[in-house]
Order: C-alpha cells, then sequence, then structure tokens
C-alpha cells in the first residue's frame, strides 16, 4: 500500500483518534448526525462482526488477534470507503500501518485532553476497557504519556478540556467546513 491517494479532499473520511475515553466514540456519532454522513466506530464494528464484546475478544482472543483485526479493519475502511466518519479505539493508531493509511486516505482529527481532567473521567470508563483495568494510576498516566507521540501525527487537534460533547462536535464540524470552503 503506497502513500498517494486519489480521493478528492472533500471526500475523504474523517478519523477520530486519542487516547481511550476523550469522547472519540461520542463525538464522531455527533459529528456525523451534524455532516449528514454515516459513521463507524471500529469497536463497533469489531463488536457486531464477532457477536463479542471488546473485552470478552480481549480475554478469549488475546490482544494480539484484536490488534491485527483492527488493523484490518482500519486499513480496508481507509482505502475503499468515503464520507464516513469513522472513530479508532484509542490503541488502534499506535500501529504504523494504521497511522499511515489514516494519514494518506482520510482527515485525521486529534481529540487532545488534559491529564488532569481525563482522570476524572476514569472511573466511568474502566469497566470495559481491559487495557485500563488492574493498572495503578501511575501506570496508567504512563501510557497516556507514552502515546502523545503517536496521536501527534494528525491533521487537525482539538482541545476538549472543559467542552461538553456538542461543543466538541461543533469544532470538529467547523474544522471540516473550513477546510472544505478553503
Ligand atoms: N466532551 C466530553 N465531556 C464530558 N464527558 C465526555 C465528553 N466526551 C465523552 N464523554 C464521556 O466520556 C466517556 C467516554 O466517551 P467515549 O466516547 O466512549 O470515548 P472514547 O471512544 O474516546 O473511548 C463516556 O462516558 C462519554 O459520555
Ligand atoms: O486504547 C486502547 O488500546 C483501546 C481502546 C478502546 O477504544 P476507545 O479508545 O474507544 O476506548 C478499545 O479499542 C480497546 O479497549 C483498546
Ligand atoms: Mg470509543
Amino acid at each position: 500500500m503506497g502513500t498517494y491517494c486519489n480521493i478528492p479532499l472533500r471526500e475523504r473520511n474523517i478519523v477520530l483518534i486519542g487516547f481511550m475515553g476523550v469522547g472519540k466514540t461520542t463525538i464522531g456519532q455527533l459529528v456525523a448526525k451534524k455532516l449528514y454522513r454515516d459513521f463507524i466506530d471500529v469497536d463497533q464494528e469489531i463488536e457486531k462482526r464477532h457477536q463479542m464484546s471488546i473485552p470478552a475478544i480481549f480475554e478469549q482472543m488475546g490482544e494480539d488477534y484484536f490488534r491485527k483485526v483492527e488493523r484490518e479493519l482500519i486499513i480496508d475502511l481507509c482505502t475503499n470507503t468515503r464520507l464516513k466518519i469513522i472513530s479508532l479505539g484509542g490503541g488502534a493508531y499506535l500501529q504504523e500501518e494504521v497511522r499511515k493509511a489514516c494519514l494518506s486516505h482520510g482527515i485525521v482529527v486529534f481529540l487532545d485532553l488534559s491529564w488532569e481532567n481525563w482522570k476524572e473521567r476514569l472511573p466511568s470508563i474502566v469497566h470495559d476497557r481491559p487495557l485500563l483495568k488492574n493498572k495503578t494510576l501511575e501506570e496508567i498516566k504512563e501510557l497516556f504519556e507514552q502515546r502523545k507521540q503517536a496521536y501527534s501525527q494528525h491533521h487537525y487537534r482539538v482541545a476538549t478540556d472543559g467542552l461538553d460533547p456538542e461543543t466538541v462536535a461543533t469544532r470538529v464540524m467547523k474544522l471540516i467546513r473550513e477546510r472544505d470552503t478553503e
């Protein structure tokens, strides 16, 4: 797969990236509604295809299997679909092939949230994020910091601290509209 892309800019998929719990799934859904586009959440798609939850897939098939499935699905979506709003799982973008496919074929929007604000969200998300279970807050912070380097490879960044989902979605939508009218 080369990096050449013949998809016109305004037809490219919008790909939301960022750490677990920053709001990729929530915001993606809202942006899709605002732009009258289809929404695809990669985790939900994998769950649907396997008829299993993400924690069950991790437990029964293992993380390596999950990473392979998510990589293949994302590359397929990036190269073979247009005009979608796609929310990735937070770890997918750690894979180089995924980054390349998203950056060359889509418009990558990084949803950023400070550690201080992210920490407040942990209790509400820990139950269905296998990678957060049985980890201390210090270990999670380390993962949060480690992943910054991958997420720094994006087209747009939206700072979400203190913003409700509607406001974040409006900001993402405006970025896309402004780009389309350039
Ligand atoms: N901007 C926001 N402000 C407050 N809570 C949010 C915001 N975005 C998402 N959430 C909440 O955070 C949790 C994780 O959101 P989710 O969309 O599943 O994140 P992700 O897909 O990035 O893991 C959910 O409970 C969601 O309601
Ligand atoms: O960051 C990760 O490694 C993961 C993030 C999750 O998605 P969200 O980022 O939507 O929580 C999900 O794909 C899985 O639990 C692994
Ligand atoms: Mg999600």
